[in-house]
Protein backbone atom coordinates (compact mmCIF):
# COMPACT_ATOMS: atom_id res chain seq x y z
CA UNK A 1 0.00 0.00 0.00
CA UNK A 2 1.58 3.00 -1.04
CA UNK A 3 1.98 5.96 2.05
CA UNK A 4 0.73 9.08 1.31
CA UNK A 5 0.07 10.97 -1.94
CA UNK A 6 3.93 11.59 -3.08
CA UNK A 7 3.53 9.13 -5.80
CA UNK A 8 7.15 7.89 -5.70
CA UNK A 9 8.84 11.21 -7.40
CA UNK A 10 12.03 11.64 -6.16
CA UNK A 11 12.29 14.84 -4.37
CA UNK A 12 13.64 18.21 -5.72
CA UNK A 13 12.02 20.50 -8.23
CA UNK A 14 10.10 19.08 -10.80
CA UNK A 15 11.54 18.80 -14.56
CA UNK A 16 8.44 19.39 -16.05
CA UNK A 17 8.38 23.00 -14.36
CA UNK A 18 12.18 23.64 -14.87
CA UNK A 19 12.72 26.40 -17.86
CA UNK A 20 13.11 24.26 -21.25
CA UNK A 21 16.65 25.88 -22.45
CA UNK A 22 17.67 24.73 -25.46
CA UNK A 23 21.60 24.04 -26.80
CA UNK A 24 22.15 25.37 -30.15
CA UNK A 25 24.58 23.28 -32.03
CA UNK A 26 26.74 24.75 -34.51
CA UNK A 27 28.46 21.89 -37.45
CA UNK A 28 32.12 22.99 -38.02
CA UNK A 29 33.83 20.94 -40.77
CA UNK A 30 37.89 21.01 -40.67
CA UNK A 31 38.83 20.40 -44.64
CA UNK A 32 42.18 20.36 -46.42
CA UNK A 33 45.29 18.03 -47.72
CA UNK A 34 45.92 15.30 -45.49
CA UNK A 35 48.71 15.71 -42.96
CA UNK A 36 48.26 19.71 -42.18
CA UNK A 37 47.28 19.16 -38.94
CA UNK A 38 43.33 18.79 -39.18
CA UNK A 39 42.83 16.04 -36.28
CA UNK A 40 45.84 18.30 -34.19
CA UNK A 41 43.89 21.40 -34.38
CA UNK A 42 40.76 20.25 -33.75
CA UNK A 43 42.30 17.89 -31.08
CA UNK A 44 43.89 21.23 -29.24
CA UNK A 45 40.26 23.04 -29.66
CA UNK A 46 38.02 20.78 -27.70
CA UNK A 47 40.77 18.94 -25.36
CA UNK A 48 43.06 21.39 -24.54
CA UNK A 49 46.45 19.22 -25.76
CA UNK A 50 48.33 17.96 -28.78
CA UNK A 51 47.98 14.43 -29.27
CA UNK A 52 51.27 12.81 -29.51
CA UNK A 53 50.31 10.73 -32.29
CA UNK A 54 47.64 10.61 -35.13
CA UNK A 55 46.76 8.30 -37.31
CA UNK A 56 45.02 9.52 -40.83
CA UNK A 57 41.74 10.32 -40.65
CA UNK A 58 38.73 7.81 -41.88
CA UNK A 59 36.10 9.30 -43.28
CA UNK A 60 35.30 11.75 -40.09
CA UNK A 61 35.90 12.22 -36.34
CA UNK A 62 33.73 13.85 -34.35
CA UNK A 63 34.53 16.13 -31.29
CA UNK A 64 32.78 18.54 -29.07
CA UNK A 65 33.12 21.51 -27.14
CA UNK A 66 30.36 23.33 -24.90
CA UNK A 67 31.28 27.16 -25.01
CA UNK A 68 29.48 30.04 -23.75
CA UNK A 69 29.20 33.41 -24.99
CA UNK A 70 27.15 36.12 -24.06
CA UNK A 71 25.04 33.71 -21.44
CA UNK A 72 24.46 31.42 -24.35
CA UNK A 73 25.66 27.75 -24.09
CA UNK A 74 26.52 27.11 -27.64
CA UNK A 75 27.38 23.15 -28.66
CA UNK A 76 30.63 23.32 -31.10
CA UNK A 77 30.23 19.76 -33.33
CA UNK A 78 33.45 20.03 -34.93
CA UNK A 79 33.51 17.34 -37.81
CA UNK A 80 37.19 16.76 -37.83
CA UNK A 81 37.43 14.97 -41.84
CA UNK A 82 39.95 12.81 -43.65
CA UNK A 83 42.49 14.33 -46.19
CA UNK A 84 43.13 11.17 -48.12
CA UNK A 85 40.39 10.86 -51.02
CA UNK A 86 40.31 7.15 -50.30
CA UNK A 87 39.33 7.62 -46.90
CA UNK A 88 36.97 10.61 -47.92
CA UNK A 89 34.86 10.00 -50.65
CA UNK A 90 32.02 7.95 -49.36
CA UNK A 91 31.47 10.62 -46.75
CA UNK A 92 31.72 14.03 -48.52
CA UNK A 93 27.98 14.66 -48.84
CA UNK A 94 27.81 14.37 -44.85
CA UNK A 95 30.79 16.47 -44.38
CA UNK A 96 28.60 19.64 -46.09
CA UNK A 97 25.21 18.66 -45.49
CA UNK A 98 23.54 21.34 -43.07
CA UNK A 99 27.56 22.53 -42.09
CA UNK A 100 27.51 26.26 -40.48
CA UNK A 101 30.93 26.81 -41.01
CA UNK A 102 34.13 25.68 -42.94
CA UNK A 103 37.56 25.64 -41.80
CA UNK A 104 40.13 25.57 -44.51
CA UNK A 105 43.81 24.35 -43.47
CA UNK A 106 47.15 23.99 -45.33
CA UNK A 107 50.77 23.39 -43.57
CA UNK A 108 52.73 26.30 -43.87
CA UNK A 109 55.75 23.98 -44.71
CA UNK A 110 54.56 22.33 -47.73
CA UNK A 111 53.64 24.47 -50.77
CA UNK A 112 51.42 21.91 -52.15
CA UNK A 113 49.10 21.96 -49.61
CA UNK A 114 48.42 26.02 -49.49
CA UNK A 115 48.04 25.43 -53.85
CA UNK A 116 45.03 22.74 -53.45
CA UNK A 117 43.36 24.70 -51.60
CA UNK A 118 41.77 25.97 -54.51
CA UNK A 119 40.73 22.22 -55.24
CA UNK A 120 39.20 22.23 -51.63
CA UNK A 121 37.31 24.95 -51.96
CA UNK A 122 35.93 24.62 -55.30
CA UNK A 123 34.40 21.38 -53.24
CA UNK A 124 32.97 22.92 -50.91
CA UNK A 125 30.94 25.35 -53.53
CA UNK A 126 30.25 22.25 -55.40
CA UNK A 127 28.08 21.32 -52.29
CA UNK A 128 25.62 23.79 -52.38
CA UNK A 129 27.19 25.18 -49.43
CA UNK A 130 25.59 29.00 -49.33
CA UNK A 131 28.35 31.28 -49.87
CA UNK A 132 27.23 33.79 -46.84
CA UNK A 133 28.47 30.26 -44.31
CA UNK A 134 31.66 31.60 -43.03
CA UNK A 135 35.00 29.95 -43.76
CA UNK A 136 37.88 30.77 -42.29
CA UNK A 137 41.76 30.03 -43.66
CA UNK A 138 44.38 28.41 -40.94
CA UNK A 139 47.75 27.79 -41.85
CA UNK A 140 49.24 25.39 -39.28
CA UNK A 141 52.64 24.42 -38.23
CA UNK A 142 54.14 27.72 -37.49
CA UNK A 143 56.09 26.43 -34.94
CA UNK A 144 58.32 24.89 -37.65
CA UNK A 145 59.43 28.70 -38.52
CA UNK A 146 62.44 27.24 -40.52
CA UNK A 147 60.49 25.01 -42.95
CA UNK A 148 58.16 27.35 -43.85
CA UNK A 149 57.50 27.56 -47.45
CA UNK A 150 53.89 29.64 -47.83
CA UNK A 151 54.53 32.80 -47.05
CA UNK A 152 52.15 35.17 -44.74
CA UNK A 153 51.80 37.61 -47.62
CA UNK A 154 50.58 34.95 -50.06
CA UNK A 155 48.30 33.60 -48.06
CA UNK A 156 46.84 36.98 -46.95
CA UNK A 157 46.39 38.00 -50.70
CA UNK A 158 44.63 34.28 -50.82
CA UNK A 159 42.18 34.96 -47.77
CA UNK A 160 41.21 38.39 -49.18
CA UNK A 161 40.47 37.26 -52.50
CA UNK A 162 38.33 34.50 -51.20
CA UNK A 163 36.64 36.50 -48.61
CA UNK A 164 38.52 34.95 -45.46
CA UNK A 165 40.34 35.59 -41.85
CA UNK A 166 43.57 33.99 -41.93
CA UNK A 167 44.75 32.78 -39.21
CA UNK A 168 48.55 31.20 -38.54
CA UNK A 169 48.97 29.11 -35.84
CA UNK A 170 50.55 25.69 -34.50
CA UNK A 171 48.30 23.11 -33.03
CA UNK A 172 51.31 21.90 -31.66
CA UNK A 173 53.19 24.41 -29.53
CA UNK A 174 51.13 25.04 -26.37
CA UNK A 175 51.78 28.76 -26.51
CA UNK A 176 49.25 28.93 -29.80
CA UNK A 177 46.64 27.20 -28.03
CA UNK A 178 44.78 30.77 -27.79
CA UNK A 179 44.88 30.99 -31.04
CA UNK A 180 43.46 27.71 -32.23
CA UNK A 181 40.83 28.63 -29.81
CA UNK A 182 40.33 31.72 -31.89
CA UNK A 183 39.62 30.64 -34.97
CA UNK A 184 36.66 28.51 -33.64
CA UNK A 185 35.20 30.91 -31.35
CA UNK A 186 35.86 33.81 -34.18
CA UNK A 187 33.07 31.39 -36.01
CA UNK A 188 30.89 30.87 -32.85
CA UNK A 189 30.51 34.69 -32.89
CA UNK A 190 29.59 34.85 -36.18
CA UNK A 191 27.39 32.57 -36.26
CA UNK A 192 25.70 33.24 -33.25
CA UNK A 193 25.15 37.08 -34.69
CA UNK A 194 22.69 35.05 -36.89
CA UNK A 195 19.93 35.43 -34.42
CA UNK A 196 17.29 33.47 -36.34
CA UNK A 197 19.88 30.76 -37.26
CA UNK A 198 17.71 26.93 -36.15
CA UNK A 199 19.75 24.39 -34.34
CA UNK A 200 21.62 21.68 -36.56
CA UNK A 201 19.09 19.60 -36.06
CA UNK A 202 16.67 21.37 -38.16
CA UNK A 203 16.19 19.70 -41.52
CA UNK A 204 17.00 22.04 -44.60
CA UNK A 205 17.93 25.49 -42.48
CA UNK A 206 18.05 28.89 -44.57
CA UNK A 207 20.78 30.66 -45.50
CA UNK A 208 20.83 33.77 -43.29
CA UNK A 209 22.66 36.80 -43.79
CA UNK A 210 25.59 38.01 -42.01
CA UNK A 211 27.89 40.26 -41.87
CA UNK A 212 30.94 40.35 -44.43
CA UNK A 213 34.09 38.81 -42.30
CA UNK A 214 36.99 41.05 -42.00
CA UNK A 215 40.55 40.49 -42.24
CA UNK A 216 42.56 40.33 -39.08
CA UNK A 217 45.21 43.29 -39.02
CA UNK A 218 47.42 40.93 -37.95
CA UNK A 219 48.59 37.76 -40.57
CA UNK A 220 48.81 35.76 -37.18
CA UNK A 221 45.41 36.16 -36.17
CA UNK A 222 46.63 37.08 -32.73
CA UNK A 223 44.42 39.60 -30.72
CA UNK A 224 41.06 39.54 -30.24
CA UNK A 225 38.23 37.96 -32.39
CA UNK A 226 36.93 40.83 -35.24
CA UNK A 227 33.41 39.47 -35.25
N1 LIG B 1 55.31 20.60 -35.92
C1 LIG B 1 53.99 20.44 -35.99
N2 LIG B 1 53.48 19.25 -36.37
C2 LIG B 1 52.13 19.14 -36.44
C3 LIG B 1 51.26 20.20 -36.13
N3 LIG B 1 50.00 19.79 -36.31
C4 LIG B 1 50.07 18.52 -36.70
N4 LIG B 1 51.35 18.10 -36.78
C5 LIG B 1 51.84 16.79 -37.19
O1 LIG B 1 51.42 16.59 -38.54
C6 LIG B 1 51.09 15.22 -38.74
C7 LIG B 1 49.67 15.11 -39.30
O2 LIG B 1 48.75 15.61 -38.36
P1 LIG B 1 47.20 15.22 -38.43
O3 LIG B 1 46.50 16.13 -37.49
O4 LIG B 1 47.02 13.77 -38.21
O5 LIG B 1 46.87 15.57 -39.95
P2 LIG B 1 45.45 15.50 -40.69
O6 LIG B 1 45.31 16.76 -41.47
O7 LIG B 1 44.39 15.20 -39.71
O8 LIG B 1 45.63 14.29 -41.71
P3 LIG B 1 44.47 13.34 -42.34
O9 LIG B 1 43.69 12.77 -41.20
O10 LIG B 1 45.22 12.27 -43.10
O11 LIG B 1 43.66 14.17 -43.25
C8 LIG B 1 51.25 14.52 -37.39
O12 LIG B 1 52.53 13.91 -37.37
C9 LIG B 1 51.22 15.66 -36.38
O13 LIG B 1 51.97 15.39 -35.22
C10 LIG B 1 51.84 21.46 -35.72
O14 LIG B 1 51.19 22.46 -35.44
N5 LIG B 1 53.21 21.51 -35.68
MG1 LIG C 1 43.13 13.60 -39.45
Amino acid sequence: MAAGGGGGRPPGPDPALEPYVQTRIFKIIVIGDSNVGKTCLTFRFCGGTFPGKTEATIGVDFREKTVEIEGERIKVQVWDTAGQERFRKSMVEHYYRNVHAVVFVYDVTKMSSFTNLKTWIEECNGHAVPPLVPRVLVGNKCDLKDLIQVPSSLALKFADAHNMLLFETSAKDPQESQNVDAIFMCLVCRLKAQRSLPCRDTEGWPAQPQPHPRRLDEASGKGSCPC
